[in-house]
């Protein structure tokens, strides 16, 4: 099983490191505009390898994507991050073009892979690769969801005072910090609704906290988060590659669901072998349904800032 990652910085490099210590593929190549920087990145990767014990090969490329020919899934994550006090969809103009430029040159030498969009806006980059490419929508995945429940899972495991892995939670909506939707009413403890266990002063402090998960964490590194993307890529990565089915949110193309249309938008969805294999349609209640719909709205409006690449 091969996996490309476009984009050696913070996150791709990251991703790689995941992936090879979780043995999900065992063949990954890291590739990079920046001469030399993927291949460093790779051989440091590999010389971990003797004390972690993974048997995975990783490899580096500068911008020779003849190496990453027929991969199963290519992970994007080229393009700038955000710098403290900047939102994700001040990255569009910037990133649309490295994305069209990534997107052309993978598909061409991996004309049967899954693509998992990761560079921000993240919502408008995932639905910019399905117009560039015309992909049917099970074969483009764009991660956020799974890094906003993540951190989800991490504020109310804090709230709580109880161990995340008994935590269960879903972020829903767009990857952006007005436009996510931790849906608090389906978080569990241990299957039991946290809404047991805490007030609804902490359950509004947890979903805040959430939202601007990304931005707090910008703030403190000076650049956009890595460990945590790149965990959360890897989890994408590994229930596609190994038909896990697992349920992981994930921006994908809606066509009705949630009573939405012609975006991409973070909904649960089910993972495998095929890429996206199936949709979740949860009935929210009223209140959750207002936000969702204003989120749609949102990734609307971001969306518009692609018009002048369309045309
Ligand atoms: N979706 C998410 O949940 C999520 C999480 C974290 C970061 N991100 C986004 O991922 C992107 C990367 O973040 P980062 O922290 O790794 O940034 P980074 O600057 O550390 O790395 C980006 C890399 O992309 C490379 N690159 C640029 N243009 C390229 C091209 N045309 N071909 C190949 N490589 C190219 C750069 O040389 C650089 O090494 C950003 O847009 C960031 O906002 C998204
Ligand atoms: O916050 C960012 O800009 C990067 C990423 O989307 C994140 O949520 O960590």
């Amino acid at each position: 099983m091969k996996v490309t990652i476009i984009g050696a910085g913070n996150v791709g490099a990251s991703c790689a490191d995941a992936i090879s210590y979780r043995q999900i593929a065992n063949e990954i190549v890291l590739l990079d505009i920046k001469e030399g920087f993927a291949e460093g990145k790779a051989m440091d990767m590999m010389q971990c390898a003797t004390h972690t014990g993974f048997n995975s090969v990783i490899k580096g490329v500068t911008n020779d994507y003849s190496q990453t020919a027929n991969s199963d899934v290519v992970v994007v994550t080229s393009g700038i991050p955000r710098k403290p006090g900047m939102t994700r969809e001040e990255l569009i103009d910037v990133n649309a073009k490295v994305v069209q430029s990534v997107m052309e040159q993978a598909l061409d030498h991996s004309p049967e892979a899954v693509f998992v969009l990761v560079t921000n806006p993240l919502d408008s980059m995932a639905y910019w690769a399905l117009k560039l490419t015309g992909l049917p929508k099970n074969r483009i995945i764009g991660m956020g969801g799974a890094l906003d429940s993540a951190r989800f899972r991490y504020f109310l495991a804090q709230k709580l005072q109880k161990p995340i892995n008994d935590i269960e939670g879903m972020v829903i909506g767009g990857h952006g910090d007005t436009t996510m939707i931790p849906l608090i009413r389906f978080a569990t403890y241990g299957g039991i609704p946290v809404e047991k266990f805490l007030s609804k002063e902490e359950q509004d402090e947890v979903v805040a906290a959430t939202m601007v998960g990304g931005a707090t964490l910008t703030k403190l590194l000076g650049t956009s988060a890595w460990y945590a993307p790149g965990a959360s890529v890897a989890a994408v990565v590994d229930s596609i590659l190994n038909d896990r089915k697992r349920i992981i949110t994930c921006s994908v193309l809606v066509e009705g669901e949630y009573g939405a249309n012609d975006l991409f938008i973070g909904v649960p969805c089910v993972l495998g072998k095929n890429g996206l294999e199936e949709i979740i349609d949860l009935k929210l209640n009223n209140i959750e349904n207002e936000k969702f719909q204003k989120s749609v709205a949102a990734v609307h409006e971001m969306n518009q800032g692609l018009r002048k690449f369309l045309d």
